[in-house]
């Protein structure tokens, strides 16, 4: 069984508070991006448990730290699984507020739940995807959602932004998500973000901000340009994505100049989906 784990933005991110398990309580929407990597899932000829072959991006680390295998071992728990080959093709940047080992965190439980007919409801689904990451039960839905909580507990919320399309900058600077959570003075806003995302797109400049963006663009003011450049390319809007370094744009239409202003980048454009 094949998937295309896709990446995510955070269209808005308020940090609310700090809670006493140390994590902190956000709001923010999830907005799906059809940028995605590979992950295929077979039954394995050499036994084992949950074999992991990676390919694309070198991400390093432990693979028995890595998210798919850590989906697997969370379900192997309960249930009886067989053993699986798995194929992960790197192509979402990390560290980069994309959410990518999330996405294929995510994916790889709906693979095990549809491929050995587990009796698992979505709802379920969540419930595991939490455990593997704050972001991860987003992934489950994959479509526009409000968050708060984590950023674990989800409602629908009904934005449109397609017709216009999206462009996404990575510098080659990565921000290490508990690293940038510990720069932030938590804040109550004024105005909740479910009314500002309501407004029209033109109107969410200076209004939907990302309570990361001061101390990250603080400390790597290459990103904090990007998002400048978005604006001098005509973006209705741009912003960093979660923690960073990711920065998007979204466009009426892919600007011509994008490959005189991101010579050195990794670059994504696409249309929006929802
Ligand atoms: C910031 C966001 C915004 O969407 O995403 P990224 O920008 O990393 O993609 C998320 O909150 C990241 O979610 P995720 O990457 O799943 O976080 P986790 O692995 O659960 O947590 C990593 C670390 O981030 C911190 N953390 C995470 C979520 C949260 N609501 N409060 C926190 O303080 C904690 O220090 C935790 O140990
Ligand atoms: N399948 C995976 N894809 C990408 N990163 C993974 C995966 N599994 C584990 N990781 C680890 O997760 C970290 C990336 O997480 P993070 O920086 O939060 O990414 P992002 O902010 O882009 O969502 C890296 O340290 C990486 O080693």
């Amino acid at each position: 069984m094949l998937l295309f784990p896709n990446a995510k933005i955070n269209l808005g991110l308020n940090i609310l508070r700090k809670r006493p398990d140390g994590y902190h309580d956000i709001e923010t929407v999830f907005y799906p991006v059809n940028l995605t990597d590979a992950l295929e899932v077979v039954p394995s000829v050499v036994g084992g448990s949950c074999n992991l072959h990676l390919s694309g991006i070198h991400i390093g680390g432990d693979p028995a730290k890595n998210l798919v295998v850590k989906a697997y071992d969370l379900l192997a728990v309960r249930f009886e699984l067989p053993p699986v080959d798995v194929y992960l093709h790197k192509v979402i940047p990390f560290g980069a507020g994309l959410g990518g080992g999330s996405s294929d965190a995510a994916d790889m439980l709906l693979m095990l739940r549809d491929s050995f007919k587990l009796p698992l409801s979505d709802d379920d689904l969540s419930r595991y995807a939490s455990q593997l990451g704050a972001d991860c039960a987003f992934f489950i839905r994959n479509r526009p959602m409000l968050a708060h909580g984590i950023g674990d507990e989800m409602e629908e919320i009904g934005i449109t932004l397609s017709g216009y399309s999206i462009v996404l900058v990575k510098p080659a600077v990565m921000v290490s998500t508990p690293e940038a959570y510990a720069g932030v003075t938590p804040r109550i806003p004024e105005v909740t973000l479910s009314d500002i995302i309501k407004l029209p797109i033109r109107e969410w400049q200076g209004r939907l901000v990302n309570d990361f963006e001061p101390s990250v663009f603080a400390k790597y003011p290459q990103i904090s340009k990007v998002k400048d450049d978005m604006y001098r390319m005509g973006a209705l809007y741009a912003s960093m994505s979660g923690s960073g370094s990711s920065v998007f744009g979204i466009f009426e239409q892919i600007p011509e100049e994008l490959s005189l202003y991101f010579v050195n980048d990794f670059v994504y454009t696409g249309e929006c989906r929802f």
